[in-house]
């Protein structure tokens, strides 16, 4: 087995989601290889509603696939994953899930507020609600005070929470941080309080880090090591 998982820490310690409680994602014995290179192995995890989920790994072992395999962006080759109750790949609607892009959307030219301005009125919000939306995103994220600031002037942290700001614009059910917490301590501090708030409303966070400490605020954390390269059973695969 590649990953350990302390599942039974759902619901103890600082999580605060009951045993049994929905899952906003959840991978059941999952597999995933790329040609006969096998990345990921008989993988669980459940990202529960109300709360954080850390998954943790060296460079290449797997966490940015876990990702998105949880997301339903990448299908699995072993293995059940659902999202949202549901096989994301059974042709249905899809629920919506936000991925922190690695790049301010849109260009940062812009100050934060257009940023995120262009962002919602791309995503079909009429104007007055665009507008509503993004100021109160702006205070949620710590931004109002850098609303007209060209996001290029910005700091790191800065520009990690419009990234933050612009995901939550499509009010997504599983927001995923994959390698974004390398800012500074106030940031980190805003991404952690608006995750918190985030899950306190019906969703799920899964963060992908390099190191564990930058997992110790998450409830749950998934640990992964390389597995051994073995192809997987080709009778399974799914795709
Ligand atoms: N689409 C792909 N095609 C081929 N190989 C891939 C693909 N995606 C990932 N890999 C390989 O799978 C392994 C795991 O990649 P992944 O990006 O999930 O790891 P990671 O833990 O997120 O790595 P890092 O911390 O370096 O970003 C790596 O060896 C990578 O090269």
């Amino acid at each position: 087995m590649s990953v350990t998982l302390a599942s039974e820490q759902v619901g103890c310690g600082r999580a605060r989601v009951a045993p049994g409680r929905a899952a906003v994602s959840r991978l059941s014995g999952v597999g995933k290889q790329f040609g006969d290179r096998v990345v990921l192995r008989d993988v669980d995890l459940v990202v529960p509603v109300g709360a954080v989920v850390g998954v943790v790994g060296g460079p290449g072992s797997g966490k940015t696939t876990v990702a998105c395999l949880a997301a339903g962006l990448l299908p699995p080759d072993e293995g059940v994953v659902e999202l949202v109750g549901r096989d994301p790949w059974d042709g249905g609607r899809r629920p919506v899930v936000g991925l922190v892009p690695d790049r301010v959307p849109v260009s940062d030219r812009l100050t934060c507020r257009e940023v995120l301005l262009h962002v919602a009125l791309f995503r079909g919000f009429p104007p007055v609600v665009a507008a509503r939306r993004v100021d109160s995103l702006l205070a949620v994220c710590q931004l109002a005070d850098s609303a007209g600031v060209v996001v290029a002037e910005c700091t790191a942290g800065q520009r990690l929470l419009v990234r933050l700001a612009a995901t939550l614009l499509g009010e997504p059910r599983l927001l995923v941080l994959d390698d974004a917490l390398d800012v500074d301590r106030w940031a980190l501090d805003v991404v952690r309080a608006v995750s918190r708030e985030f899950v306190a409303t019906g969703g799920g966070v899964l963060c992908v880090v390099g190191q564990a400490w930058q997992a110790a605020w998450c409830d749950v954390r998934l640990e992964l090591a390389p597995p051994a390269l073995r192809p997987l059973d080709e009778r399974s695969r799914r795709r």
